[in-house]
Formats: structure tokens, sequence, C-alpha cells
């Protein structure tokens, strides 16, 4: 039986994650028949399925008149949202619900964007965006190994600079040199032979553990407006490859940009990490030249 979510004071259910609205409204709350609940607020805590558009226009009149109440109304279609307070005028609103894809076993499925009205108090102070914000991109709401909604924002200032702007944004190319100097303080990156590009390479745990970093570095990349070349093969056998391509090498924002990317979680195979990063606290200084193997383990 559904149970409605545990409200804060203010009679709205308490949220604990910036992506988790994106779920909670349509998923948790979705009825036994996907029906509409009309849940009333803290104070009677009683439900009401409504079994159509009829029973949530009526759960949102009552709506102008209880307080705290919320009816939802989950259908294939769209879901609607109320929140209501005693006497308050309301205006719809567009917001976006992402909707659980119908094959959501656990796995890094995508997940689909649904138009939903929310009507909310037109004098509400602080009303809260139940869903993602439209300005999210579903890449940025996206899902980590064990299924939760990571943050779309990402808490990493801005270091890279503007890789159109080439020498004027103060980027040059390094020498071979300068490059062995850079990545002597980068332990899991090495460069190419003629020194065009820096690389990390690993094998993760799994394809879900792969995906999620590889999210990761998305959301960092756009971030920075700085993007590296992305390689997944064999399920979980991950390659970054890092040049300014507006320079035609390796720049500062490339060596930054590395460091980010290595603040970031990853699962390693186990196998793997035993032999390429035997002491994970304080990875090796792998020798400038050759790569840590990133054959999978047989
Ligand atoms: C206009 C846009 O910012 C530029 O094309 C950016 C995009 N991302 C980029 N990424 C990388 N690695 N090199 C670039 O030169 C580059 N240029």
């Amino acid at each position: 039986m559904f149970q409605p979510p545990a409200l804060s004071r203010g009679g709205r259910p308490r949220q604990t994650t910036c992506c988790a609205p994106c779920l909670a409204p349509v998923s948790a709350q979705r009825g036994r028949d996907g029906g509409a609940e009309c849940v009333r607020g803290w104070r009677r805590n009683r439900q009401r399925d409504t079994k159509n558009f009829g029973g949530l226009l009526l759960c949102a009149a009552a709506g102008l008149f209880y307080r705290n109440l919320t009816a939802t109304n989950q259908s294939s279609a769209f879901s609607f949202r109320v929140e209501g307070d005693r006497g308050t005028k309301y205006t719809a609103r567009r917001v976006w619900h992402l909707a659980r894809p119908q094959s959501w076993r656990g796995e890094s499925a995508g997940v689909a964007l649904q138009p939903a009205l929310r009507y909310t108090r037109k004098k509400a102070t602080s009303s809260r965006t139940i869903g993602c914000d439209p300005r999210h991109h579903v890449a940025r709401c996206r899902l980590v190994q064990d299924a939760r909604m990571a943050c779309p924002k990402s808490s990493i200032s801005k270091v890279c600079a503007p890789c159109e702007g080439g020498s004027e944004s103060g980027l040059n190319v390094y020498t071979t040199r300068e490059l062995e100097k850079e990545l002597a303080s980068l332990p899991l990156w090495t460069s190419t032979p003629n020194g065009d590009f820096i690389i990390r390479s690993f094998v993760a745990k799994n394809f879900v553990s792969a995906m999620a970093f590889l999210n990761e570095v998305a959301t960092v990349a756009e971030e920075q407006g700085h993007h590296p070349d992305l390689h997944l093969t064999q399920y979980r056998n991950v390659e970054i490859r890092l040049q300014t391509h507006s320079m035609g090498g390796v720049t500062q924002n490339d060596i930054a940009e590395a460091r980010l990317f290595d603040q970031l979680p990853v699962t390693y195979s186990p196998k793997w990490q035993r032999e390429n990063l035997p002491d994970s606290a304080t990875p090796p200084t792998p020798a400038p030249s050759t790569a840590p193997s990133s054959a999978a383990p047989s």
C-alpha cells in the first residue's frame, strides 16, 4: 500500500538529494493501478484513490481548501502534481519529471523526460521544483552504478581556458620535456610517443561502473568546455585521451582537466587494480613511456 513520503513541516515531501525529485514524485507515488492518489495533508494522512482525471480535478479543487493537500495523477502520458494550501490561487507550471524507464532493472537504461503540469501556490516563497529543472539535460541527471540519480551540478570550478582562444587564452602546446615534467604528478596518465595526447586507461569492474565513470567525465568536460576522446571497449576497458584539438597538442587545459578526472570516483576491476595500482592510496608512478596495461585480465 502506498505510504505518502514523509512530509516536512511545510507539508512538502522531504527530499534529500538534489536529483531525487527527478524520480520520486513519478515512480514512488505510482498507485497500485497507476491511478491518481489524492493524498491529504499531514493532519489527515488519509488517501483516496481517484480513478480518473475528474477525480484529480476534484482533488485539485479540494487542494484550494485543505492544507498541504497533494494530488498526483500518474498516467502513461503525463503526471500532474498539485500542492495545496487553504484558499490560495494556483498557477499551472510546466515542470519535467524523469519517468522510470519501463525496463528499469538498475541498469544504466536511458531515462525519458515527461511533461508534467504543476499547480503551485501563487504566493509561494520557496516553491521547490519537483522534478528536474528543464535546464538540466537528461545526461546531467544520469544514473550511477547504484541507480541513484547523481547531482546534475558538478561542484568543480572552471579551470579550463577557452580552447578557441589559443595562445590568447594563455595556452601553449607542451614540449616533450615539459609534458614529462607535468605527468610526473599525474601517475595515472601517460603520453603518446610523439606527445600529442595524454592517455589514461584502466579496466573497470563492469559495464555499469565504466559507464558511471564516463558519465562523470562527460559532466566535468561539459562544465569545463574541454572534451576528451573517450573509448570503451570489451564492455569495461576504458581509455581517455586528452589533447587541445584547436592547438593540435597537449596544453594546460589537458593537464588541468586530467587532474579533475582523477578526482572522480571509479570502481576498478579488482584484478586490474591489484596488478596496476597495488597501493591504490598512492598509485605507483608508471614509467612515462609505458601505459598501464589496459588488456582485460584473463
Ligand atoms: C567552441 C568550443 O568551445 C570549442 O570547440 C572547444 C570544445 N571542446 C574542446 N575540447 C578539446 N579537447 N579541444 C578543443 O579545442 C575544444 N574546443
